[in-house]
């Protein structure tokens, strides 16, 4: 790949963030609250390897939820109808950021509650 195609594609991955930060709440949600944790991880005091698993678990955090608002446009590309596979493609998709975010919230809290309690 040659440097204009890299920064073409660049270019293009900033405008999907840029997309999903306008048009997409839980994506803004996602973002703040990041900014949230890494101000709480501050001021707390994290070691390294805690700081490696906090931004480790909010970059997965947004990017599910972005590959989540991809794929819910996919599915509203192809059918405006009502279909059991559409409603199944994004009832999993949504169901994949749920479970990363309780493993995200029950590791957050087994590395902050020690050190606040
Ligand atoms: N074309 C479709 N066929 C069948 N079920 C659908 C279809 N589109 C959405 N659904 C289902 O309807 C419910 C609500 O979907 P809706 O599109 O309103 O929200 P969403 O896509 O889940 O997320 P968001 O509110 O962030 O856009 C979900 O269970 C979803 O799977």
């Amino acid at each position: 790949m040659n440097a204009s195609r890299f920064f073409r594609s660049f270019k293009f991955a900033a405008e999907g963030i840029r997309a999903a930060l306008a048009k997409e709440q839980n994506v803004r949600f996602h973002f703040l609250s990041a900014i949230i944790v890494v101000l709480a991880a501050f001021f707390t005091g994290l070691s390294y390897i805690e700081w490696l698993i906090i931004i480790g678990l909010i970059g997965g955090m947004i990017a599910l939820e972005m590959v989540n608002s991809a794929l819910e446009r996919v599915v509203d590309l192809v059918t405006g109808d009502f279909h059991p596979l559409a409603k199944q493609a994004k009832d999993i998709a949504a169901g994949a950021v749920l479970v990363f975010a309780l493993a995200s919230a029950i590791i957050g809290l087994l590395i902050f509650m020690p050190k606040w309690f």
